[in-house]
């Protein structure tokens, strides 16, 4: 399964650790939360679980009590068992005994197709001692008919994106929904800016779970507590009004302190919160109808997590991101390192030229001697990938012990790839948010993690941008990194500090990197689409950050240069287009009627 297995008790934390393990862990036990012992022996014998995070004592408690709950908390902190648990615990003791027969009890609507398989495979570990819970899940790009029959069958705890997820609601009669108790939204905000607002609202509509939406039990004359979760590491103003129709008096927990209404101790009146510290307490805030009043945006980060930029001029981008991945591995051979990158086609080029650059690092006329530029596996990740690629992919970089993965956005949310010790943003991530959760696939629950973002001088402003956010970055020694590299076979003795341009190892690595996209038309072609791409989505930077990444403040030549093209970049640009339009026509006269419009891929 995509998520870790019977992970192993970590080991010993490090004396720098410790206080961020402190920090990160309650100081109760599983089943001081009351879940069940068979739960507690699972979590702590087979998924090595010894203890539960601060977030986990402070939603287990309230999600088991039965109201709604929206949850803030840093990446990594564990919120998926934060609801999975709680949910787990509820059915297993439920009198007469879930029976596939009842459908849905429970349903989980996430925002990626990678984050809905590894939800599913920890909640088909959780259920491991409850065989009669089925957990199961739908999501695009799968079968129809075969989510059909499975849906049939029935599922107990159910994972889903949301397009497909309506789709059965409208489609699957025999998708039997009427004993849904519990509904949740995890990466809540990016559901929504993912474009599924509108779905989400549908969804909510068919299953009478929208406050002043008529229940459907009702008439049936049965009485089943609906109860909604919302979270995310980041809530902003959009999850305000999924928050206002979707939850009742909700118990909001890890929302700052500010908002906090005087006297919680009587409002928290419930006997569950007595377990947890005064700390533990603190994060936890119950509020009446008006849910999120301001943008929560300030943002926490993993304590542990060392985030630096470093400062590249446009047109040796390329080389200098290939020599900090050669440092990386060079240093330590063994590496997991994401890199974040802004398009589909981007992706596919950059993977490329990192998976078959060859060069040799002898003098030049040396050519017999090539080798690869990095010898580690590469694996790409994005959402026009055909369904199969995608999940090998997914499944391939999560069970490697060392390895690049080159992603879109998709791989930003809560995906939990082990050992990622790296994380480099090539493309800038726009909004602030998405900053947090692309640095957040690293230092995972108290683990080591480094995060890299490119910046050119031009973009310097953005780190203002992430400051007001509480994001504060270092600068990265990039000149010490491009020293310690030969230069014609020769280890430098003391080097002047010249231009990143002018080094000379630089641009003999910009000369191979031309050479590899000048060798092969179908190279040329994937660096002339991805340029064209690149470009299109620098212009489409929102709101104060189209101030600071402006194109028209571009070398053109100059980004052409990051791709390893010597041509001029406007007819790269106008011959694209044109392709482009033609590629469309076709697909048009392909593909008659679509069934539904879907949110644009990542
Ligand atoms: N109590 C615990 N003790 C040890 N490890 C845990 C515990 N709870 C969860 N984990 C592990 O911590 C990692 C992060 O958990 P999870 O993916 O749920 O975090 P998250 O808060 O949802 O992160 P994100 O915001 O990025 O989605 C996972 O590998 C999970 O197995």
């Amino acid at each position: 399964m995509p998520k870790k297995l019977g992970k192993p008790p970590p080991p010993p934390p490090a004396a720098a650790q410790e206080e961020g393990r402190e920090e990160l862990f309650a100081s109760c036990s599983f089943a001081d939360l009351g879940l069940h012992p068979t739960l507690c022996a699972h979590l702590q014998d087979k998924m090595g679980f010894q203890a539960p995070t601060r977030i986990q004592a402070q939603a287990i408690p309230v999600a088991m009590s039965g109201q709604h709950m929206l949850v803030k908390a840093a990446t990594g902190t564990g919120k998926t068992l934060a609801y999975l648990a709680p949910i787990v615990h509820l059915l297993q003791m439920r009198e007469p005994r879930v029976d596939r027969t009842h459908g849905t009890f429970a349903l989980v609507l996430v925002p990626t197709r990678e984050l809905c398989l590894q939800v599913y495979g920890i909640a088909q570990q959780l259920v491991h001692r409850f065989h009669w819970i089925v957990p199961g899940y739908v999501m695009g790009g799968e079968n129809r008919a075969k989510e059909k029959a499975r849906l049939r069958k029935g599922i107990s705890i159910l994972i889903a994106t949301p397009g497909r997820l309506l789709d059965h609601l409208q489609h699957t009669a025999s998708f039997v929904y009427s004993n849904l108790r519990w509904i949740v939204f995890d990466e809540a905000d990016s559901i929504l800016e993912l474009g599924f607002g509108k779905a989400v609202e549908d969804i909510l509509e068919h299953l009478g779970s929208r406050n002043g939406a008529p229940d459907q039990n009702k008439n049936k004359g049965e009485h089943i507590r609906r109860q909604n979760l919302l979270l995310s590491a980041t809530l902003n103003e959009k999850v305000n009004r999924l928050a206002k129709i979707s939850l009742k008096n909700p118990v909001m927990i890890g929302l700052d302190d500010q908002k906090k209404p005087s006297g919680k101790s009587n409002m928290l009146g419930n006997s569950h919160t007595s377990l947890l510290s005064d700390d533990e307490e603190d994060g936890i805030l119950e509020k009446q109808n008006d849910v999120l009043e301001h943008a929560v945006d300030d943002f926490k980060l993993p304590a542990q997590l060392v985030q630096r930029y470093v400062k590249v001029s446009c047109g040796s981008r390329l080389a200098v991101l290939l020599s900090i991945l050669k440092s990386l591995f060079e240093r330590q051979i063994s590496q997991k390192v994401v890199i974040f990158l802004s398009t589909c086609d981007s992706v596919d080029f950059h993977h490329t030229v990192l998976s078959q650059l060859e060069w040799s690092s002898g003098p030049q006329l040396d050519m017999d001697k090539k080798q690869k530029f990095l010898s580690c596996k590469v694996f790409r990740l994005h959402g026009s990938m055909e369904q199969d690629d995608r999940k090998k992919s997914f499944l391939g970089f999560g069970s490697e012990k060392s390895a690049i993965l080159v992603s879109t956005d998709v791989a930003a949310r809560g995906l939990d790839f082990p050992k990622v010790k790296y994380i480099i943003q090539y493309d800038s991530p726009g909004e602030a948010s998405e900053y947090v959760h692309r640095v957040g696939r690293t230092a995972r629950i108290g683990e080591k993690g480094e995060a890299l973002l490119f910046l050119q001088p031009i973009e310097l402003d953005y780190l203002k941008d992430l400051e007001s956010h509480g994001v504060s970055l270092t600068e990265y020694p990039f000149q010490k990194v491009l020293d310690s590299f030969p230069v014609n076979g020769q280890k430098p003795h003391k080097r002047k500090i010249i231009s990143l341009d002018m080094h000379p190892w630089i641009m003999s690595l910009q000369r191979s990197l031309e050479g590899f996209v000048a060798a092969e038309d179908a190279t040329k072609k994937l660096a002339r689409d991805a340029f064209c791409s690149w470009v299109r989505a620098y212009t489409a930077h929102r709101g104060e950050l189209k101030k600071i990444f402006m194109v028209k403040k571009l070398h053109l030549g100059h980004v052409a240069r990051s791709f390893g093209l010597k041509e001029q970049p406007s007819l790269v640009g106008r011959s694209h287009q044109v392709q482009l339009k033609k590629r469309k026509k076709e697909q048009k006269r392909q593909q008659p009627a679509k069934r539904r419009k879907l949110p644009s891929k990542k």
